[in-house]
């Protein structure tokens, strides 16, 4: 337990440290609405978020001045060489700038001839954004109905959100035709005359199997996450099937904020000779994520200590990841018992269903979701403002091995683009202990420990971070939430 305690912050420090990092910010002001405002503050509920009571410490034009954020960058979207119709379609999403991985990446994806790319950076720094222009830089829309690039993610959810932020970037692109690969979304037997398509590898192999797919004149191939769909133990092999069914010159183009050493370089040899950015291990933690563990006395506490967090879940909006899905479920239907609202969500469910949970999330009708792995990555709902780890994330054989890269992308789930959020880990024996301590020492985490016995304070501590976020929310909704509300069912 050495390791936990030497990696502890006192809560005054931390929250000092992670919540306010420009001591001297201006209260929240115009430049965030400036910034980021998609004109859609009605649709995301009018009123109920529009409560600008607390200070919002930084705003994202300050982070967009600040070279040391990954939101900087030197290069402006006028630089880079886009169609009068892409920029339109960023500058009404009130993308006035690109982030760090967006100015670098693009300029490398676009130069000809095309060039394979593999882009690592922090989660929510809106790596979709970088990938969506270039794809839709490459397509030729007059041919609009001739497959021309494939995007590949690991869950539905992503495909349908990657879908979403393709139409909002792209709006002003006409005729855009859009097509989503995923279970049940496509009619069998007809072929997909969309220029782009995004999808899970199982359905994107079987349409071009049964040649629904024309793949001829596909220009590019994108794997979101990808370290996670070239994983051998995972989608790799289904990837890889697809890729050899592709043209051999196709532009191959990898995006995830990990790329662990074994998977890095497997990587490599699936997209030969590519372009390359790079973090360092203690570049990968998203700085306004406020991290914090409760230690539990034992399995059933944690059940206790997180029906007492569910007043500060529902403030703004929640994660809760466990490992089963009967779990899920379990703990779905107690706090039900219990008299708190609370959805489950996981792989179980069919897929119109999933559609309408995560919509119905998205649009803040269920506040708290509890899940599994099947929505810790990219999954970009701007308002969530705590994730909660009931179950620490490990993986291997038997769960011998504790799974630093998953723990990054739940936390992920919230501080999107430069907002604050929470997350809070539940430990309760040896062996979560030595997990969480083994993520915290991997990534140069200061772990917060929340003292259950004064909760009133830590409310208190949680609750700062929480409302910060909440008036972040009100001043900036994200286009992204708004692109996939556009295309709830
Ligand atoms: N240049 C920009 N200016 C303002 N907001 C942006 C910009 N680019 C992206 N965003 C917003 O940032 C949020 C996060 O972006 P995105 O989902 O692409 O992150 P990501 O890097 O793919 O995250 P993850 O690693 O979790 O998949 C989205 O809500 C998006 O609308």
């Amino acid at each position: 337990m050495s390791d936990l305690a030497s990696r502890i912050t006192k809560p005054d420090e931390a929250v000092k440290a992670e919540s306010q990092p420009e001591a001297d910010a201006p209260a929240a002001d115009a430049s965030v609405a400036e910034a980021q405002n998609d004109g859609a503050i009605e649709e995301l509920g009018g009123s109920g978020l529009q409560e600008p009571e607390w200070d919002v410490e930084v705003s994202l034009s300050d982070l967009q001045n600040n070279e040391a954020t990954p939101f900087h960058s030197a290069t402006q979207w006028e630089d880079m060489g886009l169609s009068e119709d892409l920029l339109k379609g960023l500058l009404a999403l009130k993308f006035l700038k690109p982030s760090k991985v967006q100015g670098k990446s693009l300029p490398l994806m676009l130069s000809d001839p095309p060039r394979n790319m593999m882009a690592q950076s922090q989660s929510g720094t809106g790596k979709t954004a970088a990938f969506v222009t270039a794809i839709l830089s490459r397509v030729d829309f007059n041919n609009p109905d001739q497959p021309q690039a494939l995007a590949l993610a690991p869950s539905r959810e992503l495909a349908r959100q990657i879908e979403g932020v393709i139409g909002a970037i792209g709006r002003f692109i006409k005729p855009l035709k859009v097509a989503a690969a995923i279970p049940g979304a496509l009619p069998r037997d007809q072929p997909v005359r969309s220029a782009v398509i995004v999808g899970t590898p199982g359905t994107v192999m079987d349409v071009i199997r049964r040649r629904q797919l024309d793949v001829s004149q596909l220009k590019v191939l994108v794997l979101d996450e990808a370290d996670n769909m070239l994983d051998q133990q995972g989608m790799g092999d289904q990837c890889l099937r697809v890729k050899n069914m592709l043209p051999k010159s196709i532009q191959i183009l990898l995006f995830s904020a990990t790329f662990p050493d074994k998977v890095g370089s497997y990587a490599q040899k699936f997209a030969p000779n590519a372009h390359s950015l790079k973090l360092q291990r203690n570049e990968l933690t998203v700085k306004g994520i406020s991290q914090m563990f409760i230690d539990c006395a034992d399995d059933n506490i944690k059940y206790d200590v997180l029906c007492k967090l569910y007043g500060l879940m529902t403030i703004g909006q929640s994660v809760i990841f466990v490992k089963t899905r009967e779990s899920a479920n379990e703990i779905q239907r107690r706090m039900v018992a219990d008299g708190h609202k609370v959805s489950a969500l996981h792989a179980a469910f069919d897929g119109n269903e999933r559609d309408e949970l995560l919509a119905k999330f998205r649009q803040g009708e269920n506040k708290v979701l509890i899940t599994t792995n099947v929505l810790a990555r990219g999954i970009d709902v701007s308002t969530v403002s705590m994730v909660i780890n009931y179950d620490i994330p490990m993986k291997g054989r038997g769960d011998s091995e504790p799974d630093a890269e998953t723990y990054l992308h739940r936390i992920g789930r919230t501080g999107r683009f430069g907002r604050v959020g929470v997350s809070i880990s539940f430990v309760y024996d040896k062996k979560s202990f030595d997990a969480l301590s083994s993520i915290a020492n991997t990534y140069g985490i200061d772990l917060v420990r929340l003292d259950t016995d004064d909760w009133d304070e830590a409310e208190e501590r949680v609750k700062e971070v929480i409302k910060k976020n909440r008036a972040q929310a009100a001043y900036a909704p994200s286009a992204t939430d708004n692109a996939a509300k556009a295309q709830a069912p």
